[in-house]
């Protein structure tokens, strides 16, 4: 087993063990926002014949002189047949995202010409090719559509939509289950006795879990139940899950709740303690292929374990890059502490016309959940670091799934 390790070292251990999930076939506006797990090829030409672009005439050739006359062949109705060449001197009526005969020179709007029964007199200097959609101008054959392990936005669903993909095949969500294992904790209906608090984490993890793309199956605290039931309930769950989140119970040297609950259910200590604040007081087994998280009980210790090592894991298991980016943004307001472990602060990053900037948010005490609000960012502090002046430049982590 690892102690005290760095979270890089932290994050190596988990995404070791964050295995590639299965797939599953989802209608198209299902899949919004899910992976997608295979590349998809496009296998015609949009638009796979050439279209009009406008409602007005489809000319046999060049106007002379700019303006010309042309003899009006007819209306070419959407899904008329365009394999009936334009014959010279003739325009032919079409409409926007129609067949356009087959050598039409240009299309010219219809409010660029006069008609006169059965002529036609262009107004305006058009050029070759004006108004015509060409075949394949959007996407080729053969062009990637969606690449493997992409974000389904709804940009991919409009154009899956156009290649008539009425079923996409995508990652499954990750099935998560939470356990708040602290003993002064008690479930957000209960009223807490003196010294008790309610389980915010657990609701915490939970929203965050579902935007990272997670389910979460299960969300448990211990508050009421045996050591006995506990490991009934841990065992139970196994085989429904991807992974266990448990917060709290980490600390004790001797009485540490969770890594006695993953030691008696059977799991395998990966590694315990990572040297950064707030919570190092963390770590991580595994059980059957199964990974078993365990994070700092206080909010902002839990909030930022959850970054560093819960989300990385969801998203390798989803076929994403695991890690969140690192951006240089200037402090607009310092931080007054000079750390002793490398430190996550909370902050408020956003682009002004000096940059990338980032604001310490207020509360950032391990017990506080304040600091969560409005965080988009940590900003990570080296060991030993003085305190930040106000403008300096420092580290952002910048989160995917904020608070
Ligand atoms: N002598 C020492 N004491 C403590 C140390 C230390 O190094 N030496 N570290 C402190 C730090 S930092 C933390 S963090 C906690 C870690 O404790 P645990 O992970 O064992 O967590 P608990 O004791 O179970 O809980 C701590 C605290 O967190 C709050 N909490 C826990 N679960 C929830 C929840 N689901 N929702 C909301 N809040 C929760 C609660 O206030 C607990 O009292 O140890 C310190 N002590
Ligand atoms: O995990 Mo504690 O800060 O280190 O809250």
């Amino acid at each position: 087993m690892l102690v005290n390790i760095t979270p890089e070292e932290a994050q190596q251990q988990i995404l070791n063990h964050s295995r590639l999930l299965s797939e599953e076939q989802l209608p198209l506006l299902e899949a919004a926002n899910r992976i997608s797990s295979r590349e998809i090829i496009a296998d015609t030409n949009l638009p796979p014949y050439a279209q009009s672009a406008v409602d007005g005439y489809a000319l046999a050739e060049k106007p002379a002189n700019g303006k010309d006359t042309y003899w009006l062949n007819g209306y070419l109705k959407a899904n008329d047949n365009t394999l009936v060449p334009i014959q010279e001197g003739q325009a032919v009526g079409v409409f926007t995202g129609g067949n356009i005969p087959l050598e039409t020179w240009a299309v010219v709007p219809h409010e660029r010409t006069i008609t006169n029964n059965n002529h036609m007199q262009v107004t305006e200097i058009i050029k070759a090719g004006n108004n015509i959609k060409k075949v394949g101008e959007d996407y080729a054959q053969g062009d990637q559509l969606v690449a493997r392990a992409s974000l389904l936005t709804p940009a991919h669903l409009s154009l899956l939509a156009a290649y008539g993909q009425k079923n996409v095949v995508v990652y499954r969500k990750p099935q998560i289950a939470v356990l708040s294992l602290s003993g002064n904790v008690v479930p957000v209906d209960m009223i807490p006795a003196p010294g008790q608090i309610r389980d915010s984490n657990g609701p915490l993890l939970g929203a965050l879990i579902q935007k990272d793309g997670g389910t979460v199956v299960s969300m448990q605290t211990s508050f009421g139940k045996t050591r006995l039931e506990l490991k009934r309930w841990a065992l139970s769950i196994l085989d429904q899950i991807d992974v266990m989140v448990v917060i709290g119970g980490t600390y004790a040297a001797t009485d540490n709740e969770a890594r006695l609950l993953m030691e008696e259910i059977g799991a395998k200590i990966l590694y315990w303690g990572v040297d950064i604040q707030p919570g190092s007081h963390t770590g991580a087994s595994l059980l059957d292929s199964r990974l078993i998280i365990g994070l700092s009980g206080n909010p902002a210790a839990c909030a930022v374990g959850y970054q560093l090592f819960v989300a990385p894991a969801l998203r390798a298991m989803q076929g994403l890059s695991p890690y969140p980016k690192y951006l240089t943004a200037i402090c607009s307001n310092g931080f007054p502490k000079k750390t002793g472990s490398r430190r996550f602060v909370r902050g408020q990053a956003d682009w002004n016309e000096n940059g990338l900037q980032v604001t310490v948010l207020p509360g950032q005490k391990p017990s506080m959940i304040r600091s969560l609000f409005n965080c988009n960012a940590l900003i990570d502090l080296p060991a030993g670091s003085p305190p930040v002046e106000a403008g300096s430049n420092v580290s952002i982590l910048w989160l995917d799934s904020t608070f």
